[in-house]
């Protein structure tokens, strides 16, 4: 019986909500969440997609061919998304040279030490990192200015149907593996959303000297 990433979810509420349902979005979508906390996040979250491009770089390495084609547009579009980062940072005169916080290096570290594992695990941690944002920033519903353009750049529908892809290319690499293979899977699914429920939370816990 194969794995697919829709059984995940099912299997796995709890964790995908604290994954994708936190006071950090919710304050975002009232507009009441502190600067210092969202500056936080934003710099953590720079730090963090520099590394998650060498994952997906890694990733794209070990692909089938036939999934090159997703998996070049998730590379090509992380250009301008470190440039945009770069860009909000600077209006908001954040230093991005900064050291990671705990949260963010052991995600960064969780992510590199995920290349020892086979495609089709890395392929379900892929799909669970962007879906993770897809889903957190869609649910709470329309956010006011500042915050719109964060909402809309990871919940639009060209970035849904871009996850859609990745699960399908997922669950394609599942549908063979090895009982093994999909225990790790679960595993890697697990992991990313704690990940992602420490990510938020993290703005709330540094201290911050941005
Ligand atoms: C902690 C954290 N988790 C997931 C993402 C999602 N994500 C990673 S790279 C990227 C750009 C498009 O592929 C997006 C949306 C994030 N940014 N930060």
């Amino acid at each position: 019986m194969g794995l697919t990433c829709q059984q995940l979810l099912q299997k796995h509420p709890q964790a995908w909500q604290e994954a994708t349902i936190h006071p950090f979005l919710q304050e975002c979508q009232q507009g009441t969440i502190q600067p210092q906390q969202f500056n936080t996040w934003l710099v953590q979250d720079y730090l963090f997609v520099i590394d998650f491009t060498r994952f997906l770089a890694r990733i794209l390495a070990i692909a089938p061919p036939h999934n090159f084609d997703i998996l070049l547009a998730g590379l090509s579009a992380l250009k301008d998304e470190l440039n945009w980062f770069q860009t909000k940072a600077a209006e908001r005169q954040l230093q991005l040279n900064t050291d990671k916080q705990p949260t963010c290096i052991e995600y960064c570290d969780y992510m590199q030490s995920l290349s020892a594992t086979p495609y089709a695990v890395q392929a379900t941690a892929l799909w669970a990192i962007e879906l993770a944002y897809n889903q957190g920033w869609q649910l709470p519903g329309a956010m006011p200015p500042p915050y719109t353009e964060f909402a809309d750049r990871w919940g639009n529908p060209d970035f849904t149907t871009y996850v859609d892809f990745l699960e399908q290319q997922a669950d394609a690499a599942l549908s063979n593996a090895s009982e093994e293979v999909q225990q790790q899977a679960t595993a890697a699914f697990l992991n990313v959303a704690r990940l992602e429920k420490d990510f938020w939370q993290m703005a709330y816990t540094v201290t911050s000297d941005q």
